[in-house]
């Protein structure tokens, strides 16, 4: 379902976000991106939502090679991918039920699918009751139930997280953890890049670590670890 093929960053000022790598990540999979400040996680979220072009090599997502596509065809990739942040990103003058339907509404929706499809997407994060209230009337966890709301509403079938509970308390941090793998559990392939070690290891879902832009370890979830010779492309 997602593939990167020998794939490396090098940034503008020189700094290698990513050194050659390949990685594939299959369709229902659960898998935990870790690895210290600066090892490149983010990089290599970026590269596979089109944020950042690879200096070299191959991505495929869903079928499609996203280092082909045009900057106009990117829309198509967003409805492929729904994305979560460390910082939510809602929209503060809409509510919980409209931050979720723009989201639809973006992709053109019709009125009775949002009418349809956001109060089902409310229920399944546990804020039917919330719908109306703005970001600032909400907690931490609660904006962050939004935000995954918004991510998953219009049935894309990757969802990915970059630090999501990186701005919540251990308790809530585990919620959102639980609502993630529910939403794994529908069939949702689920990347979350994290530092939070115990949910890493109490979880026991596939672990990719970073180190220095490159993967150093590739863990399944019963404890398979990966040849490490087959992601460390040689430069
Ligand atoms: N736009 C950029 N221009 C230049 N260098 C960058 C840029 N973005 C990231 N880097 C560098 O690329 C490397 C990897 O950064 P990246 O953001 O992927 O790390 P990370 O593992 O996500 O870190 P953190 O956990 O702190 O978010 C770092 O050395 C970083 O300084």
């Amino acid at each position: 379902m997602i593939y990167l093929n020998n794939v490396s960053k090098t940034y503008p000022n020189g700094t290698v976000g990513i050194k050659p790598t390949s990685l594939s990540i299959e369709k229902g999979e659960f898998v935990f991106i870790t690895g210290n400040s600066g090892s490149g996680k983010s990089t290599l979220l970026k590269l596979m939502l089109k944020e950042i072009e690879p200096t070299h090599g191959k991505i495929s997502i869903n079928n499609k090679e996203i280092t082909k596509l045009r900057r106009r065809q990117v829309p198509y990739l967003r409805r492929d991918i729904g994305v979560v942040f460390q910082d939510f990103r809602l929209l503060p003058n809409k509510t919980v039920y409209e931050n979720v339907a723009f989201a639809m509404q973006v992709v053109q929706a019709t009125n009775k699918e949002i009418r349809r499809a956001v109060p089902v997407v409310l229920g399944l994060v546990g804020l039917a009751k919330k719908a109306r209230c703005y970001p600032h009337e909400l907690s931490g966890g609660e904006q962050q139930r939004t935000a995954i709301a918004r991510a998953i509403v219009n049935n894309s079938p990757i969802l990915i997280a970059d630090e999501p509970t990186g701005n919540l308390d251990p308790a809530t941090s585990w919620e959102i953890m639980t609502l993630l793998q529910d939403i794994n559990l529908r069939g949702v392939t689920v990347i979350v890049a994290t530092h939070e070690r115990e949910i890493v290891n109490v979880m026991k879902k596939r672990e990719i670590e970073v180190n220095s832009g490159m993967i150093v370890k590739d863990i399944y979830e019963e404890g398979y670890e990966d040849e490490m010779e087959y992601h460390q492309v040689p430069l």
